[in-house]
This record gives structure tokens, C-alpha cells and sequence, in this order.
């Protein structure tokens, strides 16, 4: 499997850095796409692969699957080309589907053209049994509580403990578009993101990004608590959510799948 990379952060560096190693997964990053030539053209020459600058070009390349890991906005403007050239895709700013047209729009474009779009698990979990909770449309109430460190959630670091945000997944992305695409994942996979609610807590005595997911419903109920470990080269984001990445694209290249 050739994948190429849309990003040159963190989390395009760490996958770079982890299948530069062939035996790590079945395939290799062959392209990469970014705006910061400076950055990419470091990147490239380090772990021997292409960088572009132009959506054109980076996908004539022979790829098979493209990862976005950049933001909201790029995922936005190049998803559509990426699907219509008939390459599989991985979506990390999951936020870009706060918009269900678009994601209405993608789902039928990526059927047209024979391709996935695969939302990887991110930085939580438990998608898988909320997607089992709703198979029959029963699952009633979903509930996420994100805490965060004030460099976590980008504030000044004398922030005291603060409840900053309470409302739906649709207005938590929309305030914070870098730190929930894990709310959005978590109503795409349950009731929506008008009524999957979200609160947000900086608290300054945290080291971890901690996720709390509540939810119930005719099955029952369930909690879960993640306590991630933030990236060193960007602590908005956990080192689960590029783990995630890594076992998709292993998933990717299995025939077996474990899970719902
Ligand atoms: N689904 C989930 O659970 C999670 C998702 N995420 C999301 O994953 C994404 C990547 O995270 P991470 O790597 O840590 O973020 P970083 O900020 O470290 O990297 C993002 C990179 O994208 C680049 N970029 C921005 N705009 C464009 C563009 N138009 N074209 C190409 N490259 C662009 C930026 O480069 P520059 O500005 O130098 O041009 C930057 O280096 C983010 O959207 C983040 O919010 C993160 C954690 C969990
Ligand atoms: O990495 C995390 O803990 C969550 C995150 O940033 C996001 O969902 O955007």
C-alpha cells in the first residue's frame, strides 16, 4: 500500500518516523502534501519521500490511500479530489463533518468512485458500542467531558480550573475546532451532533487530555474514561489519536475485522 500524508505536523512526523520501519505495517509513505515548504521539503529529504505543494500533482502519484492530518480547513479543500481520483481516504480533523451535507456528499462520492473513507477511532473509544447501541435506533443520551491542560486548549498557562464550554458537538467544534473532532466522532458514530452534548473544563492541575463518555439507551448504559498522554510536538493532540491512525491502516491492509 502506498500512503501519502496531507500535513507536515505532528502527526504526519510521527507516522513518517514510525514506517520509515518496513516491518511496522504493510505499505509506506510515498507522498506528502503541505503548504510549509521549508517544513516539508525537511521532511522529505529526511525520510526519502515526495512533497508537494500542489493537490495536482501529490495525487498523481501512485497512492492508494491519502491521510489527512492537517486541519478542518484542508481537509475541507481537498477531500473531494482526493475521493474523485479514486484513492482511498483517512480523515483525522473529523470536525470537517460538523456539516451533514458534507458528509451525505462524501459518503456518495466515495461509492461512485469505489473508495473508502475511513474516520479512524482517534483519541477515545467506544464507537464501536455506540454503533451497536443505535443498530436499532435505541440509544437516548451521549455525553463527552473533555479536560484539558491551559496548553492543551491553547490558553495562557495561569488559567485556573474553568468549565469553558457546555452545549452541543456542533457548537463545541465550532469553538474548538483543534481539541473535539473527538465529539464529532462520537456523534457520528450515536445520536448527532445537535444532541451529543459537550462540556469542556481547562484545568491547570491536569497533565492528560482526559475524555468521560457517558452514554444509555435501551442496552443499557456505559462510562468511559480516557486518560491520554498528550503528543510533546503538539499537546492538543493525544498520542492515541496517531496510534489510531497506524491500526486503521494496518485494519486497512487485514482481511479480518474485529469490532461491531
Ligand atoms: N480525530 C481525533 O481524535 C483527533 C484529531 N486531531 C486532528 O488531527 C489534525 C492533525 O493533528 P496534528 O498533526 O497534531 O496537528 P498539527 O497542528 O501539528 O499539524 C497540522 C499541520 O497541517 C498543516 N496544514 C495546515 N493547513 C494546511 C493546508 N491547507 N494544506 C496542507 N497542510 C496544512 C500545518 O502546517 P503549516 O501551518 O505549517 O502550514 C500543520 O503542520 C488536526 O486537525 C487535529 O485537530 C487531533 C487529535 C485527535
Ligand atoms: O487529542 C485529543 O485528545 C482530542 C483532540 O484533540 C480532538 O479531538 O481534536
Amino acid at each position: 500500500m502506498k500512503i501519502g500524508i496531507i500535513g507536515t505536523g505532528n502527526i504526519a512526523a510521527y507516522l513518517l518516523e514510525q514506517l520509515k520501519d518496513a516491518n511496522v505495517l504493510n505499505g509506506e509513505i510515498t507522498a506528502l502534501l503541505g503548504r510549509n515548504i521549508e517544513v516539508g521539503e525537511r521532511l522529505a529529504s529526511r525520510y526519502n519521500v515526495d512533497f508537494h505543494t500542489d493537490i495536482r500533482e501529490f495525487l498523481s502519484a501512485p497512492l492508494d490511500m491519502v491521510v489527512e492530518a492537517a486541519t478542518i480547513e484542508a481537509a475541507a479543500l481537498y477531500m473531494k479530489d482526493v475521493v474523485a481520483s479514486k484513492k482511498n481516504m483517512m480523515i483525522s480533523s473529523v470536525g470537517v463533518f460538523q456539516d451533514v451535507h458534507l458528509l451525505n456528499e462524501m459518503t456518495a462520492l466515495a461509492k461512485l468512485n469505489g473508495v473508502q473513507i475511513t474516520l479512524p477511532s482517534g483519541a477515545i473509544g467506544g464507537l464501536d458500542l455506540l454503533k451497536s447501541a443505535n443498530a436499532v435506533n435505541g440509544l437516548k443520551n451521549v455525553q463527552i467531558t473533555t479536560r484539558k491542560s491551559p496548553a492543551s486548549l491553547g490558553l495562557p498557562y495561569e488559567q485556573k480550573e474553568e468549565l469553558l464550554f457546555e452545549g452541543s458537538a456542533l457548537q463545541a467544534i465550532q469553538k474548538f475546532p483543534r481539541n473535539v473532532n473527538v465529539a464529532l466522532l462520537l456523534a457520528l458514530a450515536g445520536i448527532g451532533a445537535e444532541k451529543t452534548k459537550v462540556r469542556v473544563i481547562v484545568d491547570p492541575a491536569i497533565k492528560r487530555n482526559t475524555h468521560t463518555i457517558e452514554a444509555d439507551g435501551d442496552f443499557g448504559e456505559m462510562q468511559l474514561h480516557i486518560a491520554n498522554n498528550p503528543m510533546p510536538a503538539n499537546p492538543k493532540t493525544s498520542y492515541l489519536a496517531a496510534l489510531s491512525i497506524l491500526e486503521a491502516l494496518r485494519d486497512d491492509a487485514s482481511g479480518v475485522r474485529i469490532g461491531n
